[in-house]
């Protein structure tokens, strides 16, 4: 069976990629791809409809699945009408508030929704390595830092906030810093947070545990947007037919 995927935001860096990793592969095409403003173009061969159409198109091409990269707002918009058409609905967005969230757990009743931070393998890995050097080393200062490109809208990044609260729920914390400036000492339990935005950085996740005369350091690097577009498709092919629900990236590695 070829899985049809219908592709939001197709002319955004993420956008493109997914195109690319769909046409890439025999186990599924591009049943459509829309962005604001199409004017005639096309994404790798791969002619853009306008994003006011979706709903229209969801009907008319019938994908097994969407994969949306765009903004909160526009992802739960695009969720929304997927739950109203039958159509499994894969969101790598991230910056969600909590209404955002519960909107995306609404449409989860209605067909499954897979919402994941960051789609690369290594940081699912990372994720399940944090937790236990949290365990092994309390009290140990935490620190976080992550870096991505200049454009982009939310900090601190989905994943850092993924990494926070695996962090948290394996250790005594007292809270988190977002930066430090003037007279900042450092406050025994607190998690400093840092985000810095530079150049065309893919994506870099770094957390820092330090105390007893040493220091432990857990790196991700994403090199090419590439490797979160393979795990978004490899998303849309896992989910396409399968029951209603809220999914996350783990359950696709774990299966
Ligand atoms: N989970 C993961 O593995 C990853 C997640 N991300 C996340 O994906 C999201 C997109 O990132 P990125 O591709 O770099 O962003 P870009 O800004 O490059 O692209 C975003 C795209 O979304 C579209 N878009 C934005 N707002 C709206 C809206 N209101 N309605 C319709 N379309 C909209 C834009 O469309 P238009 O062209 O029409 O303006 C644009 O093409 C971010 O939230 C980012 O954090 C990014 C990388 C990996
Ligand atoms: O905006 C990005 O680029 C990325 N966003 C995701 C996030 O917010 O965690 C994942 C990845 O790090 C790239």
């Amino acid at each position: 069976m070829t899985v049809g995927i219908g592709v939001t935001g197709a002319t955004g860096r993420m956008g493109r990629e997914v195109v690319a990793a769909v046409a890439d592969r025999e186990d599924c095409e591009v049943a459509f791809a829309v962005n604001r403003d199409p004017d005639g173009g096309d994404v790798d061969g791969v002619e853009l409809e306008a994003a006011a159409r979706f709903d229209a198109l969801l009907s008319e091409r019938e994908p097994d699945a969407v994969i949306d990269f765009t903004g909160p707002e526009s992802a739960v918009d695009y969720a929304r009408a997927c739950a109203e058409t039958g159509v499994a609905f894969v969101t790598g967005t991230t910056g969600f508030d909590d209404d955002g969230l519960a909107a995306l757990e609404d449409a989860g009743a209605e067909v499954p929704i897979l919402h994941a931070p960051n789609f690369a393998r290594g940081v699912q890995a990372l994720v399940n390595v944090v937790g236990q050097a949290v365990r092994n080393l309390p009290g140990y200062d935490v620190e976080l830092v992550e870096t991505h490109h200049n454009g982009k809208r939310d900090a601190p990044s989905g994943t850092a906030n993924r990494l926070l609260e695996e962090i948290e729920e394996n250790g005594e914390f007292a809270g988190r810093t977002h930066g430090r400036e003037g007279e900042a000492p450092r406050e025994d339990g607190e998690i400093g947070v840092h985000a810095l935005r530079a150049g065309d950085i893919t994506g870099e996740h770094e957390i820092l545990l330090a105390g007893n005369d040493e220091e432990v350091r857990l790196t991700h690097r994403a090199e090419d947007r590439g490797v979160f577009a393979a795990g978004a498709v490899d998303a849309a092919v896992w989910i396409a037919g399968r029951k209603a629900g809220s999914y996350d990236f783990a359950d696709v590695i774990d299966e």
